[in-house]
C-alpha cells in the first residue's frame, strides 16, 4: 500500500535571539496510510505542532522533506485541514459562518456550501447550534465546530493539535468516540494524525503511536495498536497497553541507572535544569511524604491532576537534586530528600542551596555573576553562556529554571523589568 503522506528524515532548527539556533527535531521520518488513525506521543516543547506545520505546507522543513502522495509539499497542502487545541473560532462569526468561511478557498457553488455546511454540522451534532457565536458555546461544543469546520472541506488526511486539551474529560471522551464513530461510518477524514501528550487518548484513538523523546526530538518507538473499537478505556487491554507506553517514555525520560547523575557529578557534565519551579518540587517531595515516602509515578500523575510529562519532569529536577531515586516505576526519598521534607523552611533554604550549587551548570552561573564587575548581568548574558554550555537545549527554559531556583536559595535575585541577574 503507498503512504498517502511520508516525512522523510526531517530536521527542524531554529534561530535563537542569541544567533546560535536550536535543534528540534533530528531525522524524523515516518508514514501515514489511508484509513489509519495515527498519533504522535511527545512531552510538551518536543516539536509535535512543528511537524504539523511542515506536514501542512506552512514550514519547510530545515533538513529532509515531507511527501503528499509522492509529491513533496512545497506550498500550502490543500488535503490536510487542522484542528487546534485553543479551537481558533472567529468570535464575530457564528457556527454556520465559521464553517462556511472555511469553504471559500474551494470557490464552490452556493448549493454545494450550504451542502457541505450542513452536513458537517449534522454529524457533529451541532444541529440547533447554527446560528449561536463561540462565547455562547461551552468548550466541547466550540471544539465540535472547530472539527465541523475542519471536515468541511472534506480533507483526505485530519491533522489535529491536541484538540481536546481544552475541554473536561468526560466531553473529550465523548468528542474522541464521535470522531471515531465519523472517520469509521463517513470516511471523511480518510485518515487522521493526532498530537499529544496524553497517553489514553492516544491508546483509545489509533492505530499507530509514535513515541518522541530525546533532545533534540528522535522517535523512540512506534507502537502498533490492535485493540478492537470501540475501546473502553476501562477494560484490561486498554489498561495494559497504557501501562506499556508509561514504562517506555519511564524508561527513557528516568533511565533506571542510579549511577547516571553521580557519573555527570563526576565528570562534571553541565546539566540542563528541567523545567520545574521550587514549589512543584517541594509540591512533589510533600506528596511523597504524606504516602509514606514512596509511590508510583502514574498514580502521583493521577492524584496530582497533572499530565504524566509534568509529573516526569518534576522528578527529574527532584532528582537532579538528589532529593529521591526513581527505582523502576516509584519514587523513593534519599536520605537528603528525607532531611529536606522534615525540616523548617530557613533549613529547607540552605539545603536547597547546597544542593544548587552542587550543580555544575549552576555553580558556574553564579559564579559569573559574583565575578561580574558590578556583581549583576544582564539576563542576555547569562542565556548567553547557557546556549555556549548547553546548545541542544533552549536556553529561554532553562534560564526560567536557573533562576527561579536561586532565588529560591536566596542567591541571586532577577528583575524582569531591567532583565538584571544580581546577587541577593
Ligand atoms: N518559530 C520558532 N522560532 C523559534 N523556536 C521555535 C519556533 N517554533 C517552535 N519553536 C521551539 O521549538 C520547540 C518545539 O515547539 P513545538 O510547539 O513544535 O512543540 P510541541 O511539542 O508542539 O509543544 P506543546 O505541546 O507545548 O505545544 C519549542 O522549544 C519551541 O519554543
Amino acid at each position: 500500500m503507498d503512504a498517502i503522506c511520508s516525512i522523510k528524515n526531517v530536521s527542524q532548527s531554529f534561530s535563537l535571539s542569541t544567533k546560535k539556533s536550536l535543534e528540534v527535531l533530528k531525522n524524523i521520518s515516518f508514514d501515514i496510510y489511508e484509513n489509519e488513525v495515527v498519533s504522535i506521543l511527545g512531552p510538551s516543547g518536543s516539536g509535535k505542532s512543528t511537524l504539523l506545520r511542515m506536514i501542512c505546507g506552512i514550514l519547510k522543513p530545515s533538513s529532509g522533506s515531507v511527501f503528499y502522495k509522492g509529491k513533496p509539499v512545497v506550498n500550502i497542502n490543500p488535503n490536510v485541514s487542522m484542528v487546534f487545541q485553543n479551537f481558533a473560532l472567529l468570535p464575530w462569526l457564528n457556527v454556520e459562518e465559521n464553517i462556511k468561511l472555511a469553504l471559500k478557498p474551494l470557490n464552490l457553488d452556493k448549493n454545494e456550501v450550504e451542502k457541505y455546511t450542513n452536513m458537517v454540522i449534522k454529524i457533529t451534532g451541532l444541529t440547533g447550534f447554527e446560528e449561536a457565536y463561540p462565547k455562547e458555546l461551552s468548550g466541547g461544543m466550540q471544539q465540535r465546530v472547530g472539527v465541523a469546520r475542519a471536515l468541511a472541506v472534506q480533507p483526505e488526511l485530519l491533522l489535529m493539535d491536541e484538540p481536546f486539551s481544552h475541554v473536561d474529560t468526560l466531553v473529550a471522551e465523548s468528542l474522541r468516540s464521535e470522531l471515531i464513530d465519523i472517520w469509521q461510518s463517513t470516511q471523511n477524514p480518510k485518515s487522521i494524525l493526532i498530537v499529544s501528550h496524553d497517553i489514553k487518548e492516544v491508546v483509545y484513538l489509533s492505530d499507530r503511536i509514535i513515541v518522541l523523546g530525546g533532545k533534540p526530538t528522535q522517535i523512540k518507538t512506534v507502537i502498533e495498536n490492535k485493540l478492537p473499537r470501540p475501546r473502553d478505556y476501562r477494560s484490561i487491554d486498554f489498561l495494559n497497553m497504557v501501562d506499556y507506553i508509561h514504562d517506555i517514555i519511564t524508561a527513557s525520560d528516568l533511565p533506571d541507572i542510579p549511577e547516571a547523575i553521580e557519573t555527570q557529578r563526576k565528570e562534571n557534565v553541565f546539566e540542563a535544569l528541567p523545567e520545574a519551579s521550587p514549589g512543584e518540587i517541594v509540591g512533589l517531595l510533600e506528596f511523597l511524604d504524606s504516602h509514606g515516602g514512596y509511590d508510583d509515578i502514574f498514580h502521583i500523575a493521577v492524584e496530582l491532576n497533572r499530565e504524566f510529562g509534568d509529573i516526569i519532569k518534576i522528578t527529574k529536577a527532584a532528582e537532579l537534586l538528589d532529593f529521591v531515586d526513581t527505582p523502576r516505576r516509584s519514587i523513593v526519598f534519599t536520605t537528603i530528600g528525607r532531611k529536606f521534607i522534615e525540616s523548617d523552611i530557613e533549613q529547607r533554604k540552605q539545603i536547597w542551596k547546597k544542593e544548587i550549587l552542587d550543580l555544575r551548570l549552576v555553580r558556574h552561573l553564579v559564579d559569573i555573576v559574583k565575578n561580574s564587575d558590578n556583581e549583576f548581568l544582564y539576563k542576555e548574558d547569562i542565556i548567553n553562556e547557557i546556549s555556549n554550555r548547553l546548545p541542544q537545549e533552549d536556553p529561554e527554559k532553562i534560564f526560567k529554571t536557573f533562576i527561579s531556583w536561586t532565588r529560591f536559595a536566596d542567591l541571586l535575585a532577577y528583575d524582569s523589568e531591567t532583565e538584571e541577574v544580581s546577587l541577593q
